[in-house]
């Protein structure tokens, strides 16, 4: 199913359990404005290339309008708008002062130099500087982009702008980036995994975790996962899947997916099937990467107990079904990879304040927050007698629905 019919059928069903105003539902869906640029960058040998980049603010009842930046071939309106979307569920859910956004430029971020990507997202910030602010909307890393896409980004919204730390976050550390904001995503879903696995008396310790995607989420999750007492038996990335059932090295993993620009060849386990990864036998399945990869195609095969969405979307509704009569808990994206935009908000109020807190403190508060969004969706749960998605949309939709109100529509 695409991925906007997928998340708004979710916003629906959970607006349902809330009783929403069909009004307010309808103004709730439909997208703050959404922005479509191209960017024209010369390669490096000359040649011109053409991509497509866009930005959507889906709503800033709750404040400024946050959500990273993809660069990825996939990405396309739909796509964008389902993520934006979901920001805006999310960032309520974690209850923090923002609204929901998503941008993304059609490319192939590993075909492409370090100068020409440098150049896209220049021409990229160019043609959005006058939308994005640090009151306005806040970009932030996401699949394809990392630390240093956002020192460029800043840098081009300095030119026009005046030096602006805050406009985005997810930077390095030397710019005003926040500690522990790149392990934020990983260390979030291990807080969010504990306190799922704790409801049934399960600790970390001793579980077998399979996690799809060894990149910025994958890769802290499996480091975080493997401190904590798990064993990641399998995992995959674009260049293929390795298995190990007596646990994968993990730090010797990221040494060598540095060296050889991925998990392929790695000897620490043997070569499986990445169409196979999903449906390995293991306790928690961690999905890190793509969208709708969990589907009807394949959700009946699922022999994990529990699945941790760290990717964004990655279940589609249909198989959300059937998981659910085969007893299998998911622990929903907006819940689960809320890490990553806490940490991001602990950067904004650190950049504004000027003042830099030790990775401790933002390790510390980050804990807090999933403990607390964690409680709040069971509360929502219990109330709705729900399971843990519709407990978190009916949670974030709820919390935008009362802002929205609260504020008004008078012209
Ligand atoms: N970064 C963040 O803070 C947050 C990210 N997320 C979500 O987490 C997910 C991962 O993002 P992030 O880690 O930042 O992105 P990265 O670009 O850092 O990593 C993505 C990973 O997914 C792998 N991958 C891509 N396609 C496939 C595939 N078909 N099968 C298996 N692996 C694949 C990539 O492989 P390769 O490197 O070989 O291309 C890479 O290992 C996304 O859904 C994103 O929206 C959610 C919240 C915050
Ligand atoms: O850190 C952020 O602002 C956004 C992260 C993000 O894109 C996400 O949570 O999906």
């Amino acid at each position: 199913m695409n991925a906007l019919a997928a998340t708004s059928r979710n916003f629906k069903q959970a607006a349902k359990l809330l009783g929403l105003d069909s009004k307010l539902e309808k103004s709730l869906l439909i997208p703050f404005r959404e922005i479509k640029v191209e960017c024209t960058i010369p390669k490096d040998d000359g040649t011109l290339a053409s991509y497509v980049g866009f930005r959507v603010q889906h709503d800033n009842a709750r404040g400024p309008m946050k959500g990273g930046i993809r660069y990825h071939h996939e990405v396309d309106p739909d796509e964008v708008n389902a993520l934006a979307q979901l920001m805006t569920w999310k960032t309520a859910v974690a209850n923090i002062p923002y609204g929901g956004a998503k941008g993304g430029i059609g490319c192939s971020p590993g075909d492409l130099s370090i100068s020409e990507l440098e150049r896209l997202t220049r021409v990229f910030t160019q043609k959005i500087h006058d939308l994005i602010g640090i009151h306005t909307d806040v970009p932030a890393p996401d699949m394809g982009t990392n630390a240093q896409t956002m020192a460029w980004m800043l840098d081009e919204y300095s030119k026009f702008h005046g030096y602006s730390p805050a406009v985005v976050t997810g930077k390095p550390v030397d710019l005003g980036g926040s500690l522990g904001r790149d392990a934020a995503t990983g260390r979030g879903v291990l807080f969010a995994t504990e306190a799922l696995l704790a409801e049934h008396g399960k600790g970390i310790a001793g579980q077998r975790f399979v996690i799809q995607g060894f990149g910025n989420v994958g890769s802290w999750a499996a480091q975080l996962i493997t401190e904590a007492g798990g064993k990641v038996i399998a995992i995959s990335d674009v260049t293929g899947a390795i298995k190990n059932s007596n646990g994968l090295d993990i730090p010797e993993l990221v040494k060598h997916s540095a060296e050889k620009r991925g998990i392929k060849g790695f000897a620490g386990g043997d070569a499986v099937d990445p169409s196979s990864l999903l449906i390995e036998d293991c306790d928690v399945l961690v999905p890190a990467a793509l969208g709708g990869v969990i589907n009807k195609d394949n959700a009946n095969d699922i022999k994990a107990k529990y699945i941790i969405e760290a990717a964004n979307h990655p279940t589609d509704p249909e198989a959300d079904e059937i998981l659910a009569k085969k007893g299998v808990l998911i622990l929903p994206d907006i819940l689960a990879n809320s890490g990553g935009v806490t940490v991001s908000y602990f950067e904004w109020v650190q950049n504004i304040q000027g003042f830099m807190w030790d990775e401790e403190k933002v390790n510390r508060e980050l804990r807090t927050y999933i403990a607390r969004a964690f409680r709040d969706t069971k509360d929502m749960c219990r109330a709705h007698h729900c399971d843990l998605r519709m407990g978190a949309f009916t949670l974030g939709v709820n919390r935008v629905a009362r802002a929205t109100v609260l504020r008004g529509w008078e012209a």
